[in-house]
């Protein structure tokens, strides 16, 4: 596995990055940090320093009229800060990860909602990246300062230290630091492996992720049991896991054999400078002052020495891991949005669609080949066809989810390109096939549709009636306030467990169309398959109120119930990637193409006594 390069540029960009981002998130407890790690770095030199003072007028070997209390006050007092010091810096450092996190997470959110439309976000390799940077994104600016201030405790002692070893063997010293040379080489080699897994275990892990869900999640559950699917599941995470535990299972053993050696070389120098010291002391070149600070001078250099390479090691792997974040927050735009969008205007004439080809990659077949499509304002167009035949694809376009490979898509004559995506869905009303389920109350499953509508309950209520599902909605445990879930609560409803429910499929799509008809008055409003959970009688009733609502609004319906868009100003229908036929009902059925045999075939369904599969 070879790991990222991190060229000095890159990593002098993340470094400033990564250190701005700290900055800005704490600058208080930065300074405080920083005074920290600067007064842990020299207490343990100054214990060392005034132990070996004791010692010596304790032994008589050091100089007259140093006062033995005020030394036993004085390392009282620095013991103290040593003991107290290391807890203090904890909770600074606790205090501005928080504070990091936060803020890297609301940028790494603004990023991603910068992508306006849906292709990088349908893009398996940069959901792994996403993932990561969501994972490790507030690891750089915390590691990279936190090891930052480490490496400055570090050199604090290690100069210390290596100043007292250095003056009584400059031997020693010499072989003391040299020794730590390779333990830094390899650090920054075992950052780059480890940087390098964090990516190659999103893929383990976002599929691990998946089996687990499906295992414990409520969506899954029923085919699971009624399936038997359990064990195959159950194994198949497990597959995810071993994958995952391999990866890093290779890496920790380079890890475990490697410091293993160093570790032994280490205590080999540090076994010869004890020798060396205890020897000189009894030949009366060293003094028991210099025996106790050279033993506590041989394990704080090393150590000072170990941190400060895993500290730069920590640093380096911080820059390795901020790429992904990098690269998420820099991310350009996935559809060209013009600098100086023009205004979008209410919808006069019409939309239409010129010659559009779409695929949702080049790997992908393309699902509309030419589409001309006109759909004028103030009335309502029905879009049919097969499974699979590009209506929705077509809905996604209209919303500018992505832009056509080929042709045009115009509003009143301009390219939806040339407006902000963000102008023209305001303008957009849209009930979507596979609408999302929030786990909110519903109220706010409904104020989705218009956030504005959160304080206008009255806005909300009325929509819900349009959609016929008030009654629902007011007979729940808290009315409209109940959770339209089973997976949370709310603080009050910490003791009910009956406090969330869970509706049925038909009052889903009831609370779903509510959404919409809070956008009723919009330009433009889209209803894909608004009605297919509904029974007889509410789909009825939903298609009476949708005529009335839609008279003189510009609307696109679409459904596989073609006695449900009959009625629709113009039918237009979907087939190999093109407009297959185009007119109103009478005429469409009069031409006797594939329009005329699908609406047969289901008309007699309902006549004939033998079920008739549609
Ligand atoms: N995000 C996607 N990525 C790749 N292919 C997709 C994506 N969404 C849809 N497709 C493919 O595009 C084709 C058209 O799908 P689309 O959902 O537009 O059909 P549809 O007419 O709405 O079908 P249905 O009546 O079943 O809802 C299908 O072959 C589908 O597999």
């Amino acid at each position: 596995m070879t790991g990222p390069r991190l060229t000095p540029r890159r990593a002098a960009r993340h470094a400033r990055a990564a250190l701005g981002l700290t900055w800005r998130a704490a600058p208080g407890g930065t300074v405080v940090d920083l005074l920290l790690a600067i007064l842990a770095g020299v207490t343990p030199v100054l214990v060392a320093a005034l132990t070996k003072l004791v010692l010596d007028v304790l032994t008589g070997a050091g100089r007259a009229g140093v006062s033995l209390v005020l030394l036993g006050v004085g390392l009282a007092l620095v013991a103290a800060a040593g003991v107290v010091l290391p807890h203090l810096r904890t909770y600074v450092e606790k205090e501005r990860i928080r504070a990091v996190s936060r803020l890297v997470r609301r940028r790494l959110h603004d990023a991603v909602l910068r992508l306006v439309g849906l292709v990088r976000l349908e893009d398996p390799a940069f959901q792994d990246r996403l993932q990561a940077a969501q994972q490790t994104g507030h690891l750089g600016p915390t590691q990279l300062t936190g090891n930052a201030f480490g490496a400055v405790q570090s050199v604090l002692a290690l100069g210390g230290f290596l100043g007292v070893l250095l003056a009584l063997s400059p031997v020693v010293g010499l072989l003391v630091l040299v020794a730590a040379l390779p333990t830094l080489w390899l650090q920054l080699r075992l950052n780059r492996a480890r940087a390098a897994m964090v990516l190659h275990l999103e893929h383990f892990q976002r599929r691990d992720l998946f089996f687990a869900q499906l295992l414990v999640g409520v969506p899954a559950a029923k085919e699971v049991r009624l399936f038997g699917l359990g064990r195959f599941f159950g194994d198949r995470m497990l597959d995810e896991l071993r994958g995952m535990h391999g990866v890093e299972q290779r890496l920790d053993r380079r890890e475990l054999r490697a410091q293993g050696l160093l570790g032994l070389l280490g205590a080999a120098v540090a076994g010869a400078g004890v020798v060396y010291t205890v020897t000189a002391a009894a030949a009366g070149r060293l003094t028991a002052g210099d025996v106790v600070i050279y033993l506590a001078a041989v394990p704080g250099v090393q150590g000072a020495l170990g941190s400060l390479v895993g500290q730069l090691g920590a640093i380096h792997r911080a820059l390795l891991l901020f790429d992904h974040y990098d690269e998420v927050v820099r991310a350009e735009p996935d559809l060209p949005v013009p600098a100086a969008a023009r205004p979008v205007p209410p919808l006069r004439h019409g939309i239409e669609l010129r010659d559009v080809w779409f695929r949702y990659s080049p790997r992908h077949p393309w699902v509309l080949r030419g589409v001309d499509l006109f759909l004028p304002a103030g009335a309502t167009t029905a879009l049919v066809g097969l499974n699979g035949a590009g209506k929705s694809t077509l809905v996604k376009l209209l919303c500018r989810f992505y832009d056509p490979e080929r042709g045009t898509i115009r509003w009143d004559g301009v390219d939806v390109r040339e407006f902000d995506p963000a102008a023209l869905r305001e303008r957009l009303g849209a009930v979507f096939q596979d609408f999302m389920p929030y786990d909110l109350t519903a109220a706010e499953n409904i104020a989705v549709g218009d956030l504005a509508a959160r304080d206008e309950p009255d806005r909300v209520r009325a929509a819900a009636r349009q959609a016929g599902v008030d009654e629902t909605l007011t007979g729940l445990p808290r009315g409209y306030d109940t959770l339209l879930t089973r997976i949370f609560f709310d603080g009050p409803d910490r003791d009910d467990a009956q406090a969330g429910v869970v509706l049925s499929g038909g009052q889903w799509q009831r609370v779903a169309l509510a959404r919409g008809f809070l956008r009723a008055d919009r330009d433009l409003l889209i209803l894909d398959e608004p009605s297919s959970g509904l029974d007889a009688e509410a789909e009825h009733d939903l298609h009476t109120r949708l005529r009335e609502l839609r008279r003189g609004r510009t609307s696109l319906l679409i459904s596989h119930r073609l006695n449900a868009v009959r009625d629709a100003d113009r039918i237009v229908a979907l087939a190999d990637g093109r407009v297959a036929e185009c007119g109103p009902h009478d005429e469409l059925l009069a031409a006797g193409g594939g329009y005329a045999r699908l609406f047969t075939l289901q008309a007699r369904g309902y006549r004939e006594d033998s079920p008739t599969a549609v």
